[in-house]
């Protein structure tokens, strides 16, 4: 494909920050991303602390697309956004959706580590009373065995989902799943995530027809480009979601919610509102419910003052070196 920017010129062009978020979200408490600027714009790796470089080199595969290639033409301007809720108590769902502006679809994290049914149950009730007519789907994280996501799907139908993403881990399970909830007629589509973004094979749920829909994200999967490639072979309905980035990692997101050909699902590229700082004063948060496509480009004194220690930048650095090692061989692989 393109060729490979080197380590050197990367580490001279990386600004590392951590940013405070106002709600905690899958155990985070301070996002950290690296960003990079390259000769197209800006770009985003921004892995989760625990993955290993296997699986950062995609990530890094997208900052690099973002910064030095640019993105596909797009075919629509404008994005709609889901709120996206945390799994808190029912006393704060109120006080959390009003960080977003506009709020016609919200997905609700359940299965929670630590939490139950009951807790998951009052979440979603809370939000189908303070939204009547919105549409809500949940998002379990792999967090349910199979006869855990039977019961909770059968106690969350009656609230309405629009659909569950990822209620359980194995892309077997997802089938069975989806085979059950048809034969109760809950009336809820089943969604792969961790399905399409952790496999080994991203279009193996699609093949095992697991999933009804995909949820893609644009620094997983190794940039707009290949995530593009994966909808169009996997061939279902896509809703593109964020990694929890910054400004700069929502617009790479919102460059392939803006490319792909249909685009039926309201996205989840709100996450925005979830950061207390960011790396722009113009961030990238939605008017109206949606995003408009605009450039974004990180302020030198935004990264300065979130700039993370000496320490943490070096830890940065080593990772980034890995997972740029990682490129680097399959690229030689590739010409080989
Ligand atoms: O899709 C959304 O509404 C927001 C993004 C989101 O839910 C996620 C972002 C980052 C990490 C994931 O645990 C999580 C997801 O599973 O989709
Ligand atoms: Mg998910």
């Amino acid at each position: 494909m393109f060729e490979l920017p080197g380590l050197a010129e990367l580490t001279e062009r990386a600004h590392v920050v951590s940013l405070p978020m106002r709600v905690k979200f899958r155990g985070v408490e301070h996002r950290e991303a690296l960003l990079l600027e390259g000769p197209a714009g800006w770009g985003e790796f921004s892995p989760f602390l625990e993955y290993a470089p296997a699986e950062t080199s995609s990530w890094l595969a997208a900052a690099i697309e973002a910064a030095w290639w640019g993105y596909p033409e797009p075919v629509r301007e404008e994005i709609p956004v889901n709120a996206t809720l945390p799994a808190v108590g029912p006393e704060r769902v109120a006080q959390v959706l009003s960080n977003y502006d506009a709020v016609h679809t919200i997905k609700v994290k359940v299965a929670e580590q630590g939490q139950d049914l009951a807790q998951d149950v009052a979440r979603v009730a809370e939000v189908r009373r303070l939204f009547p007519d919105a549409h809500i789907r949940i998002d379990a994280n792999a967090g349910w065995t199979f006869d855990e996501a039977t019961l909770a799907l059968e106690a969350l139908a009656g609230f309405g989902l629009q659909y569950a993403e990822q209620p359980v881990a194995s892309i077997e399970d997802l089938s069975r799943l989806r085979k059950h909830v048809q034969a109760q007629e809950l009336g809820v589509l089943i969604a792969a995530d961790e399905s399409v973004r952790k496999e080994e094979d991203p279009l193996a749920v699609a093949r095992a027809g697991a999933a009804d829909l995909i949820v893609i994200k644009a620094q997983p999967l190794g940039g707009v480009r290949r995530a593009l490639e994966i909808v169009a072979q996997a061939g279902l309905p896509a809703v593109v979601s964020s990694a929890l980035d910054t400004s700069v990692g929502l617009r790479q997101g919102a460059a392939l919610a803006a490319a792909l050909p249909e685009l039926p699902y309201a996205c989840g590229l709100a996450t925005g509102s979830l950061l207390v700082e960011d790396v722009t004063t113009a961030r990238f948060l939605a008017v109206g419910g949606a995003l408009r496509l605009r450039n974004i480009a990180a302020d030198p004194d935004l990264l300065r003052a979130q700039a993370v220690d000496p320490e943490r930048r070096r830890w940065w650095m080593s990772r980034l070196r890995a997972s740029h090692q990682v490129l680097s061989d399959k690229a030689a692989t590739a010409g080989r």
